[in-house]
């Protein structure tokens, strides 16, 4: 299986996409998975959909809600992994969740669960580093790496985070919620440099990233780029075609022509 540490080696590119688990449907995530998959990413987060993201932007909001409508639960994302595992498909999976789903589950369950259905990471945006311990010992025991992220704002806490970390840093572009932007921090090369510098695992940057302009300029000062919302619009955007037999192939191609143009 390939592990979230030689991701960034092993990948035809360095583009990590992030969807929602569940939505448009169990099924389709799947799909989308190996979809993402034959493009050659590096890893893919898959959210676990939560009620209160706080870090979200509006588009990844509507998509957990509407998982959360059809009940998508934690237990359903590591049906998910599982699944992919199944059909033979070891691309890395991170999963992405906010800490209360995790707590609720119990972090050492989590952790094993996790493992079992083939995940190699986790980033959980609301946990700060410095209460992460609990959560790092669970998914470490089972060698899970927990990725931290870190912001341009946190300056003197990044050689501290990124020195320990495990996987990759993800680094956030800009402040705020994600979501599609035509700009990023104004100090973000200096940022990702420092990050370089310091951190002894792959670098990855994500927020707002829209456009293979945008990668092409970021996959030279990272090791990953990280596109969640304007993947999830293009999702969104087709959800009826995907949930419509006759017409989901077609969707799904177009979302695959998405993915080729950031890459292009
Ligand atoms: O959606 P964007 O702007 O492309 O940003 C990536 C983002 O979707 C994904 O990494 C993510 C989803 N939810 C988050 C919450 C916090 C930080 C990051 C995230």
């Amino acid at each position: 299986m390939s592990t979230l540490a030689n991701a960034f080696q092993t990948n035809i590119t360095n583009l990590i996409p992030y969807i929602v688990a569940g939505y448009p449907t169990r099924e389709v995530t799947i799909e989308f998975i190996h979809l993402l998959a034959s493009e050659g990413v590096a890893a893919i987060e898959l959210g676990v959909p939560f009620s209160d993201p706080v870090a979200d932007g509006p588009i990844i909001q509507l998509a957990a809600e509407k998982a959360l409508e059809k009940g998508v639960s934690l237990a359903d994302v590591f049906s998910i992994a599982q699944s992919v595992r199944d059909q033979g498909n070891d691309v890395p999976l991170v999963l992405f969740s906010y800490y209360n789903p995790l707590l609720s589950y119990g972090l050492k369950q989590v952790a094993e669960e996790a493992a079992k259905s083939g995940f190699t990471g986790f980033i959980v945006p609301d946990l700060p580093y410095e209460e992460s311990d609990a959560l790092r010992i669970e998914l470490e025991k089972v060698g899970i790496s927990l990725v931290p992220l870190v912001a341009p704002t946190s300056e003197e806490r990044v050689a501290k985070i990124t020195s320990t970390a495990k996987g990759f840093v993800y680094c956030v572009s800009s402040l705020g919620t994600t979501g599609v932007r035509s700009e990023f921090a104004s100090n973000l090369d200096s940022f990702l440099q420092q990050v370089r510098a310091t951190s002894t695992v792959p670098i990855a940057v994500g927020f707002g990233v829209s456009t293979s302009t945008q990668v092409q300029d970021l996959q030279k000062k990272a090791d990953g780029v990280i596109v969640g919302s304007a993947l999830v619009k293009r999702i969104m955007d087709l959800e009826q075609e995907l949930s419509n037999e006759d017409k989901k192939q077609e969707a799904l191609n177009s979302i695959r022509g998405f993915v080729k143009e950031l890459l292009s």
